[in-house]
């Protein structure tokens, strides 16, 4: 608490960028969980927050049976708290996922000015249910793995009823950005290599199944594949190199 009334106190008085850099540079992990989206936090964890954020990693009317039926399945891999406080160990674990990202982390107004009040995570820009990304993400860290179950609204078309190529490619980077935050820290996509080898059928379900390859210094190389939901269909595969960054990347530092 006092490290954020700290950091929006002072970030909103000093403009001089080198000073503002090293400032940021001091800001706990903490202060961007959403942005390393990751490792499942709970609203608790956002103190200064009025009302907690909506969760659009949860299902809505608009899933499809076979989007929920994918949920239930890798929800019931979760690890969960069951009676007398016990955890039953399952290895996933889902992570939420919301449309802000600086503004919920540090609650105030100074990193929302930066940002800018109408900033929104690209993929969760619609408040339209089923128009465009339907998604949920669950982590499984011992695996060093996540499977990203994801449902393409209308919104997405490219070629007449198949999704558009570079929205495919936005829900690779966020699988593989998500995976790759997950396991150091904050990144940036410095390289996405993509092959498109079967359509995606818009209103379809499929599933991006995300590996670490290796971590060497700075750099963490994923790689993931997208099939049809029952994984006999090869749609898409692609590998990503991440960089780790500091926080003061983000401002220009
Ligand atoms: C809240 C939910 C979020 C869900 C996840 C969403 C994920 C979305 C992620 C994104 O979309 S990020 C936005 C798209 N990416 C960018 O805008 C990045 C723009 N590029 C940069 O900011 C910088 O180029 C970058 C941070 C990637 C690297 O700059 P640095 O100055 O920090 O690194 P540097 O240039 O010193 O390179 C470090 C190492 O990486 C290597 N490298 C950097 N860029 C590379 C590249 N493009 N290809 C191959 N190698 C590369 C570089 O050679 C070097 O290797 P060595 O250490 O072995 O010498």
């Amino acid at each position: 608490m006092v490290t954020r009334v700290f950091c929006q106190t002072v970030l909103h008085t000093v403009s001089a960028r080198p000073l503002r850099s090293a400032i940021l540079r001091l800001i706990p992990r903490t202060a961007l969980l959403p942005w390393l989206s990751s490792r499942a936090v709970s609203v608790s964890e956002w103190p200064l927050l009025s009302s907690p954020p909506r969760d659009y990693s949860l299902p809505n009317p608009s899933w499809s049976t076979e989007m929920r039926r994918l949920y239930e399945y890798y929800d019931s891999l979760c690890e969960k708290e069951m009676e007398g406080g016990e955890k039953k160990p399952g290895g996933w674990g889902r992570l939420p996922s919301y449309n802000r990202t600086l503004k919920y982390a540090a609650g105030g107004k100074c990193l929302s000015k930066l940002l800018k009040e109408k900033a929104r995570l690209f993929t969760r820009n619609t408040e339209e249910q089923g128009a465009a990304f339907e998604y949920v993400v669950f982590m499984n860290k011992s695996e060093k793995r996540c499977v990203c179950i994801f449902q393409a609204g209308h919104l997405l078309e490219g070629p007449p009823g198949n999704v558009h190529g570079g929205a495919i490619a936005t829900i690779i980077d966020t699988s593989l950005g998500t995976l790759a935050g997950y396991l150091s820290g904050i990144v940036m996509t410095a390289n996405l290599n993509i092959n498109y080898c079967s359509p995606i059928p818009l209103g379809s379900v499929v599933l991006i199944d995300s590996v670490l390859d290796k971590v060497e210094g700075r750099k963490t190389f994923v790689s993931c594949q997208v099939t049809s939901s029952d994984g006999s269909k090869l749609h898409t595969e692609a590998t990503g190199l991440f960089i780790s960054i500091n926080v003061g990347h983000l401002f220009g530092g």
